[in-house]
């Protein structure tokens, strides 16, 4: 890795698409994909380009504005073999010392590659158009956290999050995600794509383990010394590799001059050397389900039983029925977990009704579940367009549309690996800087396509539905659904976090969408969403549109009231109150550095406060 840190690659280009791609998939041979074959007909309809076209189409994305393609390199896999250094897991963190006393010093050169900006999303100038109304239910009425300054945290986080991170406020699901893990409770949260869950969730749960580390941080490997065994505290869940990288990232930004140490641990990773970073030490693991279970059955590795913190990220993708067996065992805490101050913390922008169930057998009955917008909606940052394109015209459409875009930062999902490799050949063809990503390809090659996507040297990204969940890469202007998603394969829910892949944080974004009779079964379904966010509605789908002024009937089961639940807090800006955060550490009700701290703008709360002690029945 140029920059010597072994984490997201260096060399991000100013101009994006002027530099040759590290890696990417061409020429690799196809694996065959039997039960898509058929929806992939249209790619296959078209013979490659010969080589006179090619030099045409080369002079056409010159014009366009694209930058040159890079053939693969593939002699790079056979030699880097097992070298630990390549892979994003093995991004440096701060490694604490005992001989830094009480304050923990800064260390310029690893400061500047976890804050650096190179991947870093500054908030953008639409920020108010993300949906701002809160609404909780849960034991109490929760008093939001309007500031960092005033949210309870211990230093060094507000330091991480204000000064270094550079988060100018919490974002609206964090204003009340941050008091009700400060304050120990069990949370729900559901809030739309690029809001800042992840922030949401790691900033109280982290700050309040700083103010404990002394006595609760794990045993740490000396320099040179022999292993320990990983007692982590804190386990967060995510569904896929990419994304566990991600979260990872956060965390080591958000511990930086603490304790404690994260670890991530996911499939794809050499096992040997995910052993040996968990007998550095681990305080925080953050871990794909697979992963995670088969170290858990390796005691002399890792224990669970001082989890006080089990967080599903994508809370709702981790119910797939394949991950039953191990969702199972994960949520148990492991056979020798015991203690009783056990938090579940999920968060997700879709909530179907299997979380709900989730949720009712191993949260605390008060636990609280907060809802920014409704659950599965977009916000009006996307501009939605729906294009109607047969099958066999699907290829050249992508093409034309390409064409046409200005060249920026685009995904383009489809539905199988197949399609992804057809399509990405085809691109490539044409003489476009693709890079693509699939769950047939080795870790190896998942990660360079990332960091040839992230750093702008191949800025069209080809993928399949693994890379719609969570995925947070500055700058992507365009998302394209070149397949929609299958109301079988995630349905509405799935276009939904594979358009947020856009538009986040304040920023603008385009998706685009290819539609046709093959999509009948999600059409009503995609009109609703478009229709609640103000997108144009298609002619060809116009007799879908609900009557103007009606209520729309969402039928994604994802905004099920619950029965009983208090909703008392629908909240929207300046409100304020005694802020209860920070009042108690949960681990024995000492209080936390700074007491209770008070929210600094006036109003009151919209809810009755006798109307709170209802437990959520969903
Ligand atoms: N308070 C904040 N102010 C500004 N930026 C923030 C703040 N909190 C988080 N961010 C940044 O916002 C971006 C999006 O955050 P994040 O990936 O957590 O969104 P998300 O809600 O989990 O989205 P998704 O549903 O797609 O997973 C990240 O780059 C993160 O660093």
């Amino acid at each position: 890795m140029a920059d010597g840190w072994g984490a997201p690659a260096a060399g991000a280009v100013d101009e994006p698409w002027c530099a040759p791609s590290v890696a990417d998939s061409h020429d690799k041979p196809t694996p065959a994909d039997d039960s898509v074959n058929d929806m992939i007909s249209s790619a296959v309809a078209n013979p490659p380009l010969n080589d006179a076209n090619s030099e045409e189409y080369k002079l056409k994305a010159a014009e366009a504005g694209w930058g040159a393609k890079m053939p693969v390199d593939y002699e790079i896999y056979n030699q880097r073999g097992g070298d630990f250094a390549d892979y994003m897991g093995k991004g440096a963190v701060y490694e604490w010392s005992d001989d830094f006393g009480d304050v923990a010093p800064e260390l310029p050169e690893l400061e500047q590659h976890l804050f650096g900006g190179e991947f870093r999303i500054r908030r953008g100038g639409n920020y108010k158009a993300l949906e701002m109304q809160v609404n909780t239910e849960g034991p109490k009425a929760l008093a939001p956290a309007r500031t960092f300054p005033t949210a309870g945290l211990h230093p060094v986080m507000l330091d991480n999050v204000v000064n270094k991170c550079q988060y100018p406020e919490p974002t609206p699901i964090q204003q009340y995600t941050i008091p009700a893990v400060l304050q120990g409770n069990d949370v729900i949260a559901v809030a739309q794509t690029g809001s800042g869950k992840t922030a949401a969730y790691l900033i109280p749960v982290l700050s309040r383990l700083m103010g404990k580390a002394k006595k609760l941080c794990a045993p740490k490997a000396r320099p040179q010394g022999p292993g320990v065994r990983a007692e982590p505290l804190v386990v967060i869940v995510v569904p896929t590799r990419e994304l566990a990288i991600q979260v990872f990232d956060e965390t080591r930004r958000l511990c930086y001059r603490s304790m404690l140490r994260p670890v991530v641990a996911y499939g794809g990773l050499p096992l040997s050397q995910c052993l040996d970073e968990l007998a550095k030490g681990c305080d925080i693991l953050i871990a794909s389900p697979g992963r995670l279970c088969d170290l858990m059955e390796r005691p002399s590795a890792l224990t669970m039983s001082r989890i006080k913190y089990t967080i599903l990220d994508e809370a709702d993708e981790m119910l797939h029925t394949d991950w039953e067996e191990e969702l199972g065992k994960i949520m148990a805490g492991g056979d020798a977990n015991e203690d009783a101050d056990h938090t579940y913390l999920m968060f997700s922008a879709t909530f179907p009704a299997p979380l709900r169930k989730l949720a009712r057998e191993y949260m605390a009955v008060d636990h609280y579940l907060l809802r920014v917008g409704r659950a599965g909606s977009t916000h009006k940052n996307v501009q939605q367009n729906v294009i109607y394109v047969d099958r066999d015209r699907k290829r050249d459409a992508l093409f034309d549309l390409l064409y046409t875009s200005d060249p920026a930062r685009t995904l383009i999902f489809c539905n199988s690996k197949a399609a992804v490799d057809q399509v990405d050949d085809f691109l490539y063809n044409r003489h476009l800087p693709t890079t693509s990503i699939h769950s047939g390809r080795s870790q190896r090659e998942r990660e360079d396509s990332i960091r040839a996507f992230r750093s702008g040297k191949a800025p069209i990204l080809i993928a399949t539905g693994i890379s719609s969940r969570g995925w947070d890469v500055a700058n992507i202007a365009h998302v394209i659904n070149y397949d929609l998603p299958s109301a079988m394969h995630g349905g509405i829910n799935e276009y939904v976090h594979r358009i947020g892949r856009t538009a986040r944080m304040g920023h603008k974004g385009l998706a685009t969408s290819f539609y046709n009779d093959r999509d009948e079964e999600l059409a009503q379904a995609l009109v609703n969403v478009l229709a609640e966010s103000g997108s144009d509605i298609p002619e060809f789908l116009a007799h879908l549109q609900p009557e103007e002024g009606a209520a729309i009937a969402f039928d994604d089961d994802s905004e099920d009231e619950p029965e009983g639940g208090a909703v008392f807090g629908a909240v929207e800006g300046g409100d304020g109150t005694e802020a209860a955060v920070g009042e108690t550490d949960g681990f024995g009700g000492e209080s936390a550095w700074g007491a209770a701290a008070t929210v600094d703008d006036g109003g009151a709360f919209a809810a009755d406060a006798d109307n709170t002690a209802a437990a959520s029945a969903w």
